[in-house]
């Protein structure tokens, strides 16, 4: 994350005190992360994670992030837990903006993405999507479509200023995502930010996933295509393919893939690289003065959409059927 509210000792001793963790013992921001301001909270009953939700988690959002992370845990999947204070209300304000402490989850997110990194992901990725099938709460995915056009209206006069015809390029590309989005595929929640930063590993093996404040229901589809922007791409901006053949085997031995699923992959995998180009685009070009945040680049999201747009089918990713649809 980032720190975008500061919280004075006065302040976080009060809030604290709503709760039966001891007294605090240390409160340090978090440089990592863009969206909300995360501060390590060390009380005398352990490390905890304090959030504070900035810009773009809306409150009326936070009970189903709540309830979700909830409902994971019960379904056995290793995510961060609310923790309510004495009245039994995990939800709360502090310095004016919405406020949880969550329950700190140990491990590392790889800095150095292997082949073996992704095939877990996958396999994660899948179980996540099956333990959903049965959690009763809805948001819309307000970073689709019509959220891209938004964004794009927004970002659009100074675009160029990033990268010398991007404006054009933008425009072009929600016209062909519109007349091509797919319709009709399996969908549920999904996580919809599942980057190596939001996915914890101990030694070798996966340990638990974070930051939910953009999951929503969408296709299921579409939460593959979000990972294999992120995590199957090298740092020259190649595509590696053997990561993208491991992500997506794992994935389909917990949740097969359906011919049609397969099929809507490059559209998908263009619609994830437009949602992330235009969201660091509008955070690059509105960056708030003295935050304790460093943006990122919208342009490596620009490299992966044109690299999608070159796709016709599975072959052009050097995938078949069998890697993604079942042996
Ligand atoms: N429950 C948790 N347990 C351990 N570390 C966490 C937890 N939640 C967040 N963090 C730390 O805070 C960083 C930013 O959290 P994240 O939820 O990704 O923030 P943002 O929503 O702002 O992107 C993570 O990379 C991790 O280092
Ligand atoms: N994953 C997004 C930014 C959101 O950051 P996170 O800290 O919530 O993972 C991106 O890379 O653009």
């Amino acid at each position: 994350m980032a720190v975008y509210t500061e919280v004075t000792d006065e302040d976080l001793s009060s809030f604290a005190a709503q709760y039966d963790l001891g007294a605090v013992l240390s409160c340090k921001g978090i440089a990592e992360g863009v969206e909300n301001s995360n501060f390590l909270l060390v009380t005398e009953r352990g490390p905890y994670i304090l959030t504070l939700y900035e810009k773009r988690t809306r409150k009326e959002d936070l009970p189903f992030f709540l309830g979700l992370m909830e409902h994971l845990a019960e379904k056995g999947i290793a995510c961060p837990l609310p923790v309510a204070a004495r009245d039994g209300v995990a939800l709360r304000e502090l310095c004016g903006r919405p406020a949880v402490i969550v329950t700190f989850l140990a491990g590392m997110w790889p800095r150095r993405i292997t082949p073996q990194h992704c095939a877990q992901l996958g396999e994660a990725l899948a179980r996540l999507h099956l333990a959903v099938g049965d959690f009763r709460m809805e948001r819309p995915n307000a970073l689709a479509l019509p959220g891209w056009k938004d964004l794009f209206a927004r970002s659009a006069p100074r675009a160029d200023e990033v990268a010398p015809g991007l404006r054009e390029t933008l425009e072009t590309e929600l016209a062909a995502l519109e007349a091509n989005w797919p319709a009709g595929l399996p969908a549920g929640v999904i996580h919809a930010d599942l980057f190596p930063d939001n996915v914890f590993f101990r030694g070798d093996s996966l340990s638990g996933l974070i930051d939910f404040y953009f999951a929503c229901n969408d296709f299921l589809a579409y939460d593959v295509a979000i990972c294999i922007n992120a995590w199957c791409f090298e740092i020259d901006g190649s595509f590696n393919a053997t990561k993208a053949r491991l992500l997506l085997s794992n994935y389909r031995k917990v949740r097969p893939l359906s011919r049609a699923e397969l099929d809507a992959l490059p559209w998908l995998c263009r619609g994830s690289a437009m949602r992330f180009l235009l969201t660091r685009l509008y955070d690059w070009l509105n960056h708030p003065p003295g935050a304790f945040v460093r943006p990122k680049d919208p342009l490596e999201y620009l490299r992966k959409l044109r690299f999608h747009q070159t796709v016709r089918g599975l072959g052009d990713y050097f995938l078949d059927d069998s890697d993604a649809a079942g042996a």
